[in-house]
């Protein structure tokens, strides 16, 4: 693998976070249909943004390790202190994902790897702390999206316990996986945990989770700035309810 490692923090941590971004402008693609290119990559870079801000609040910047693809990624981590890990060789999530949980196990001594997409803006301190209390109770947790048919995040103890295996379906794959370690695994559905956001349907309820909130994060910026485009360009008053709809199915792409 071409990728490198550059952390900057490399205090012994019992417990490291491990979010990975791709390039912004190749992110999203699922989105690209609903949603022109300059908005797409500042989306990603806002959640990104969001979740690591949302990471500090519970553990260190030395226990969150960034496996980012472009610069852009790795400006957006340093800016939050963390550890950036460059990723050179771009071969998916899971590689991306092994990758950092390599750097948090040899680098970081971590015991315990959290391994989160960047795409989970709406996560909440208290879940996050939810997921940390149940990586010590047991060796392989794994959190499902809201379909219930895909992973958004994965706890594992020792950082190697399981190979993530991300793309459609991964909940059950993970299951199986879990189930042929041996070791002790749980499913923890989480809320705020469980939105990832690929499809437009997703941005809609972010935007519906996001208006209940009091603080406004990056994400909910972007949001309203994708907003207030649609409106303009239908020649209609902004709205928070003016995000993009769900295209037809027969348009929609992945699962
Ligand atoms: N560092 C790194 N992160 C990745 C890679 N592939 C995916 N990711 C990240 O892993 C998470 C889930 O990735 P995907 O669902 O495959 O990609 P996405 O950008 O969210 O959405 P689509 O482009 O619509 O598939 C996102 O945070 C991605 O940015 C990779 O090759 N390297
Ligand atoms: C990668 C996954 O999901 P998505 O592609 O929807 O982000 C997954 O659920 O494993």
């Amino acid at each position: 693998m071409t990728s490198h490692a550059r952390p900057s923090g490399r205090t012994a941590q019992a417990l490291v976070a491990v979010v990975t971004a791709k390039p912004f402008r190749s992110a999203k693609a699922r989105l690209s249909a609903a949603l022109a290119e300059p908005l797409r990559a500042r989306l990603a870079a806002a959640m990104l943004a969001d979740t690591l801000e949302v990471l500090a609040t519970t553990l260190p910047p030395e226990a969150i390790v960034a496996v980012v693809g472009d610069d852009a990624g790795a400006e957006v981590a340093r800016s939050h202190g963390v550890n950036v890990v460059r990723d050179e060789h771009l071969g998916g999530q899971s590689e991306a994902a092994l990758l950092g949980a390599r750097v948090a196990r040899r680098e970081l001594r971590a015991r315990t790897v959290v391994i989160l997409p960047a795409d989970v803006p709406a996560l909440t301190g208290e879940d996050l702390a939810a997921l940390v209390e149940a990586a010590n109770r047991d060796a392989i947790v794994i959190v499902p999206d809201r379909h219930g048919s895909g992973t958004n995040a994965l706890a594992l103890t020792p950082p190697d316990a399981l190979q993530p295996a991300f793309g459609p379906d991964s909940l059950e794959r993970h299951c199986r996986l879990a189930r042929c370690t041996g070791r002790s695994w749980r499913i923890l559905r989480l809320r705020s945990l469980a939105l990832d956001i690929d499809t437009p349907g997703d941005l809609a309820e972010l935007a519906r989770v996001l208006a209940g909130r009091p603080e406004r994060g990056r994400t909910a910026r972007v949001l309203a700035e994708i907003a207030a485009t649609d409106a303009g360009a239908a020649g209609q008053e902004v709205s928070s309810s003016q995000l993009p709809s769900e295209p037809p199915s027969s348009s929609r792409v992945g699962r």
